[in-house]
C-alpha cells in the first residue's frame, strides 16, 4: 500500500471503535465527535501532503523493500543526505501544524523504525522479539499508520517502584502468559491524541530495577484491542469554537489519555520485549530512540518557538511598542534562542554519527541541549507574548461582536491598532496570541513543551554526568600545569613580597 491520503487515513479512523472516554461519557463515533473532528482534518492534510506533487520527494521515497513509496519518517538513515531528507519531513509536517501538534505520525514513526533497524541487541535475549519488532515496522509502514505511546507510569507515588504501589497492577504490568499471548493490566500516560491513532506502542524510559521484571515490556496493539480504555483529560474546547475567536485551539487541540488496560490480550508476535530488566534497560541506548526522534521533536519545537516569536513580534508591531528599546531587547532575546536552536539542529545534523550497522544518527549533545533548552526558552516567549500583549490581550471582542453592525463603528474606531491595523486585524491577531499564552489550549502546549520528553530536571542531569564520564578537564590541567612550569624556573621566591 505505501503512503495513505488523508481519505484513507479517515476511513481507517471510521472503521474502527476504541473505548474512548470524554466528559464523562462513552464516545461511540470518534470521527464526528466534535473535539476531535478538526484535528482529524489537520491529521488528514499531513497524510495528503504525500501526494502532493510539491512535498512528495521532499517527505517520502520509494522503499528498495518493497518499491512503494513510503513517508520518510520509515527511512533508516544511512548517509547526510538521509538525515536531511528526515529533517525536511519533520519541518513540513511542524509548518502544516505551527509545530503545535507534538505528536503526528512522523515521531513514532521514527521510533519504530530506529527499534527495527537495531533490533539487533534483542536476538540474545528473545530472537523473537526481534524478529516481532522488524514484521511490525515493516507494517506500519506498507500500511502507512499512525501510532500514538504511552511510555510513563501514571503520576501515583513517585517515591515508590511500580510493584510497591498501593495495588501492583496500578503500573502496566503483566498478569500472565496465554498461549495466544501476553495478559497486561494497568495503566501508563500519557497518550497524545491516542483517539485519533490507529495503534498504541507501550516502551519505557531505562530505569528499571530487580523486581521489575512484570512491568520491563515493549509491545504494540490496535488502538481498538478489547480491553483498552482511553481515559482523556478535560477537552481545552468543545470543537464548536469559531475560526476567528480560537484560531489555533479550534484546529489543534491534542487530546491526551490515560491508557487503562484491563487484562488486554497482546499476541505474541506483538510483544518487543518483556520480563527481562536488562533488555528494558538497553532499548533506549541500543536502538538510538533517544536521538532519532529527539531530531524530530527537535525541529517541531524549533517551529513552534520560532512560531510564538514571531506571533510575538507582530503584536508588538500592531501597537507600535516595537521601537521602545526594553521591547526590542526582549524581542532580540526571543529571536537570538530560535537562532540557538536553529544552529544546534545543524549543529546535529553536520556532526551526525555512524552506528557499527551504518545507522547515521544526529549527534546527541545538541539534541539533549534542544530538550534542556527548550523547555525554559518555550514559556519565555509566552511571557514576553503576555508582557507586550498586556491588557490588549483582553480587548477581544468576538467575532459575532464584529458582525453586529449597531456595534461595529465602535469597535473600528476603539479597538484599531497603529496606523495601518485596522481593529479587526489587531483583534484576529491578539486572538492568536491569546490562544497561544492566555487559553488552557496554550498552557497545555506550555506543559508539553516542558515535559514531552521526560522531564527536563532529571535529563537535564543526566545529560551533565554524561559530559563528566567523557570530560577530560585538559585545558584545568594545561592552565595548572604551565603555571607550575612558570614558577619552578622562577628565580624569584614563592612567597612574594608585598610592594
Ligand atoms: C502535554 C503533555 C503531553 C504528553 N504526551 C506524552 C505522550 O504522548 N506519551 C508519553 O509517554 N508521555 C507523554 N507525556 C508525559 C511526559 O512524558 C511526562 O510528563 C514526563 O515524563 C514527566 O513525568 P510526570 O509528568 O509524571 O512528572 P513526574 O515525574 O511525576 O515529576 C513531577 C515533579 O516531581 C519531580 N520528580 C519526580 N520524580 C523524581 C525523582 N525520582 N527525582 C527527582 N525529582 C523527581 C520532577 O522533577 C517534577 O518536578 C506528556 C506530558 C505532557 C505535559
Ligand atoms: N517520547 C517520549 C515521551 O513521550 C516522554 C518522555 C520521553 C520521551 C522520549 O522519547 O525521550
Amino acid at each position: 500500500m505505501g503512503i495513505r491520503t488523508g481519505q484513507q487515513y479517515i476511513e481507517a479512523i471510521k472503521s474502527r471503535q476504541p473505548e474512548v472516554w470524554l466528559g464523562g461519557r462513552r464516545v461511540t463515533d470518534v470521527y464526528n465527535e466534535p473535539v476531535f473532528q478538526q484535528p482529524i482534518k489537520e491529521i488528514a492534510k499531513l497524510y495528503d501532503l504525500q501526494h502532493d506533487p510539491d512535498y512528495q520527494d521532499r517527505i517520502t521515497h520509494v522503499c528498495e523493500e518493497t518499491g512503494e513509496r513510503v513517508n520518510n519518517a520509515f527511512l533508516n538513515p544511512t548517509s547526510k543526505d538521509d538525515l536531511k531528507a528526515r529533517s525536511e519531513l519533520f519541518e513540513v509536517y511542524a509548518r502544516a501544524t505551527f509545530g503545535l501538534m507534538g505528536r503526528t505520525p512522523d515521531f513514532l514513526n521514527v521510533v519504530v523504525t530506529g527499534m527495527a533497524s537495531n533490533s539487533w541487541f534483542l536476538d540474545k535475549y528473545n530472537p523473537d522479539w526481534s524478529k516481532n519488532i522488524r514484521n511490525y515496522y515493516r507494517y506500519i509502514r506498507d500500511n502507512d499508520l499512525f501510532l500514538t505511546h504511552a511510555i510513563i507510569n501514571p503520576q501515583n507515588d513517585r517515591s515508590k517502584a511500580s510493584y510497591e504501589q498501593e495495588d501492583m497492577f496500578t503500573h502496566l504490568g503483566v498478569v500472565e502468559e496465554k498461549p495466544e499471548g501476553l495478559v497486561v493490566r494497568g495503566a501508563k500516560m500519557l497518550a497524545t491524541l491516542a483517539p485519533i491513532t490507529d495503534e498504541v506502542i507501550i516502551y519505557s524510559f531505562p530505569g528499571f530495577q530487580p523486581g521489575d521484571e512484570r512491568y520491563a515490556l515493549a509491545f504494540a496493539v490496535p488502538i481498538d484491542t478489547p480491553g483498552l480504555r482511553l481515559l482523556c483529560r478535560e477537552q481545552m474546547q468543545d470543537g464548536k469554537r469559531s475560526y476567528f475567536d480560537h484560531p489555533l485551539a479550534s484546529r489543534y487541540e491534542e487530546m491526551d489519555a490515560v491508557l487503562a488496560f484491563n487484562d488486554v490480550v497482546v499476541p505474541w508476535d506483538r510483544v518487543f520485549l518483556y520480563n527481562n530488566v536488562e533488555a528494558a534497560n538497553l532499548l533506549y541506548p541500543k536502538t538510538g530512540i533517544a536521538q532519532q526522534p529527539a531530531h524530530q521533536s527537535g525541529v517541531r519545537g524549533y517551529v513552534k518557538l520560532a512560531f510564538a516569536v514571531e506571533v510575538t513580534c507582530r503584536l508588538a508591531d500592531s501597537i507600535g511598542v516595537d521601537n521602545f528599546l526594553n521591547v526590542q531587547t526582549d524581542l532580540g532575546e526571543l529571536v537570538q534562542s530560535v537562532e540557538v536552536i536553529r544552529s544546534l539542529l545543524r549543529v546535529a545534523e553536520y556532526e551526525y554519527e555512524t552506528t557499527e550497522t551504518g545507522e547515521v544518527r544526529p549527534a546527541a549533545a545538541p539534541l539533549e541541549t534542544i530538550r534542556g533548552m527548550l523547555p525554559t526558552m518555550y514559556p519565555r516567549a509566552i511571557e514576553v507574548m503576555q508582557t507586550i500583549g498586556a491588557g490588549g490581550l483582553l480587548m477581544s471582542p468576538t467575532g459575532n461582536d464584529f458582525a453586529n453592525t449597531e456595534l461595529r463603528g465602535d469597535l473600528d474606531k476603539y479597538y484599531a491598532g497603529r496606523a495601518g491595523v485596522s481593529a479587526e486585524d489587531r483583534v484576529r491577531l491578539f486572538k492568536l496570541a491569546w490562544d497561544l499564552c492566555g487559553e488552557a489550549f496554550g498552557q497545555r502546549l506550555l506543559q508539553y513543551e516542558r515535559y514531552y520528553t521526560g522531564d527536563p530536571i532529571r535529563k537535564r542531569a543526566i545529560f551533565y554526568n554524561q559530559y563528566k564520564r567523557k570530560a577530560t578537564f585538559s585545558m584545568v590541567d594545561d592552565a595548572l600545569d604551565g603555571a607550575a612550569e612558570l614558577l619552578k624556573n622562577d628565580d624569584k621566591k614563592i612567597e612574594r613580597t608585598v610592594n
